[in-house]
C-alpha cells in the first residue's frame, strides 16, 4: 500500500503552495496586486481527447497550465498520472516559477498533466496519446520554442520528448528551431548529456552542501560532511535513482530505499543499483537479498533510522500524521511538493533541516536551460 493522499477528493496542494507564497512576501515591500499577479496561474488550459483503446475508445482528461509569463517562454514538465488533478498541476506549475526564479533561468513557470497510469498502455497507445496532446497544445498555442516549453516530470522521460519534438517539428516544417519546443530530449535528437541525471546530481550537491555547515549539523547532533550519513531514498525512478547513485559517490551510504509496493532496509548499506536492478527484474523491491528489513507498507521505510531522507517520489508523503515518526533529522525534498506545511512545521519544532524542493531539485530545468538555449536550428530529415 502506498502512502499517496493526492487524489481528486483531497487536492489542496495549490493552496499549500500560495500560503508558502504569502508566508514569504509578508518579508517583502512589494504592492499586495503585484503579489497576487505574481501568485495566480495566468492560464489554465484543460482538454479532453479520445483515443483507440482496444476495440473501443477511451477519452483522456489532460492539463498544461502555465503559472507564470513575467518570462517567455514558460517552462515545466508533463506528468504522466492516473492522480493528476487541476489542482495538482496548478501547484507544480507555480513551483516552476519560483524554481526558475531562485536558479536565475529565465523562464516562467508551467506544468502539464495526462490522467492515465502509463503501466495500464502499449507503447504504441503512449505514442499516441503523446503525439495527440502535443497536436491539442499546439492548436491552442500552448507550446514553442518561445512560447512553452514541456520536459519530463513523473511518469514520462527522454521517449516521450522525442515524440513531442518529432509531432511539433513535423506541423511546424518551416521552424527552423522547432526541436526547442522541448527539453529532455534523447542525445540522438538535440537532448543534451547530462540532463538525464541533472535533477539527482543537483538533489544530491544540495545535500553535500547542507552537511558542509559544521555549526548546523553539531546543533543536529552530527558531524560535518556526507560521509559516513545514513540516506534513505523514497521513488527509484529518474530523481531517486539519481540522487541515490551522486549521494554513494559524495561518501553516503544509502540504508534504506522505498517503493510504492513497499520498503527495505539495511543499517550497514544497501547497493541501490542492485536494488534498482532487483525490481526491473522481478517486479517489486521486496525480496531484496541484500536487506535486512522490508516493509510491505511503503511508508514505514519513511520512519526508520536515518540521518537524511530524500523523498523523490510525489507531493504530500510527510503529512502531520507521520512527520514525528520520522527519524531523519534532514530532509532534502527531491520531489515537488513531498512535505505538507502542517509537517513542515512540526519537523522545524523538533529541530530539523529541510532543504525545499525549490532549490533542491532545480538541477533538472537548469540543465534544461542549456539545452533549450543551443536551440537546434536542425530539420529532421525523416526516411518517411
Ligand atoms: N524528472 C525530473 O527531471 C524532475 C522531477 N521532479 C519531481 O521528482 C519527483 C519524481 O519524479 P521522477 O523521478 O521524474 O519520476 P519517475 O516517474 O521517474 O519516478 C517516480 C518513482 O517513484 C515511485 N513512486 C511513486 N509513488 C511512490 C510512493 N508513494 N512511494 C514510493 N515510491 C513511489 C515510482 O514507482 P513506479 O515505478 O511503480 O511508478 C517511480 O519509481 C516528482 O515529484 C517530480 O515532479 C522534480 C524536478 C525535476
Ligand atoms: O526540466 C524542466 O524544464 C522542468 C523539470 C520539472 O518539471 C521540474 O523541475 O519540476
Amino acid at each position: 500500500m502506498s502512502n499517496i493522499v493526492n487524489s481528486d477528493q483531497d487536492t489542496h496542494f495549490f493552496a499549500d503552495v500560495c500560503a508558502n507564497f504569502d508566508h514569504a512576501a509578508q518579508f517583502t515591500k512589494h504592492d499586495a496586486g503585484l503579489l497576487d499577479q505574481i501568485k495566480s496561474c495566468n492560464s489554465v488550459y484543460r482538454f479532453r481527447f479520445p483515443i483507440r483503446k482496444g476495440n473501443g475508445f477511451e477519452v483522456i482528461d489532460a492539463w498544461r497550465v502555465e503559472h507564470s509569463h513575467h518570462q517567455s517562454p514558460t517552462k515545466g514538465g508533463i506528468r504522466y498520472s492516473e492522480m493528476v488533478n487541476e489542482d495538482e498541476v496548478m501547484a507544480l506549475s507555480a513551483l516552476m516559477t519560483y524554481k526558475c526564479a531562485i536558479v536565475n533561468v529565465p523562464f516562467g513557470g508551467a506544468k502539464g498533466g495526462i490522467k492515465i497510469n502509463p503501466k495500464n498502455y502499449t507503447v504504441q497507445e503512449l505514442e499516441n496519446i503523446t503525439r495527440r496532446y502535443t497536436v491539442e497544445l499546439i492548436k491552442k498555442n500552448f507550446i514553442g520554442p518561445n512560447i512553452d516549453v514541456p520536459a519530463p516530470d513523473y511518469g514520462s522521460g527522454e521517449r516521450e520528448m522525442s515524440w513531442i519534438a518529432d509531432t511539433y517539428a513535423t506541423m511546424n516544417p518551416n521552424q527552423g528551431d522547432a526541436l526547442g519546443c522541448v527539453t529532455g530530449k534523447p542525445i540522438a535528437l538535440h537532448g543534451i548529456a547530462g540532463r538525464r541525471e541533472a535533477t539527482g546530481r543537483g538533489v544530491a550537491i544540495a545535500a553535500r552542501e547542507c552537511v558542509s555547515v559544521a555549526e548546523d549539523m553539531q546543533a543536529l547532533g552530527l558531524t560535518a560532511g556526507l560521509t559516513g550519513k545514513k540516506v534513505i531514498v523514497q521513488g527509484l525512478g529518474n530523481v531517486g535513482y539519481y540522487s541515490a547513485k551522486f549521494l554513494t559517490e559524495f561518501g553516503a551510504t544509502i540504508v534504506g530505499l522505498c517503493e510504492f509496493e513497499g520498503a527495505v532496509y539495511n543499517e550497514d548499506g544497501l547497493d541501490f543499483d542492485a536494488v534498482f536492478q532487483h525490481r526491473k527484474a522481478t517486479g517489486s523491491i521486496l525480496g531484496f537479498p541484500g536487506a535486512k528489513k522490508e516493509f510491505t507498507r511503503s511508508g514505514e521505510g519513511l520512519e526508520q533510522p536515518c540521518d537524511i531522507l530524500v523523498p523523490a517520489a510525489l507531493e504530500n508523503q510527510i503529512t502531520g500524521e507521520n512527520v514525528r515518526n520520522i527519524q531523519a533529522k534532514i530532509i532534502v525534498e527531491g520531489a515537488n511538493g513531498p512535505t505538507t506545511p502542517e509537517a513542515e512545521a512540526i519537523f522545524y519544532e523538533k529541530g530539523g533541516i529541510i532543504v525545499p524542493d525549490m532549490y533542491a531539485n532545480a538541477g533538472g530545468v537548469t540543465v534544461s536551460y542549456f539545452e533549450w538555449v543551443e536551440k537546434p536550428f536542425t530539420r529532421i530529415i525523416r526516411p518517411y
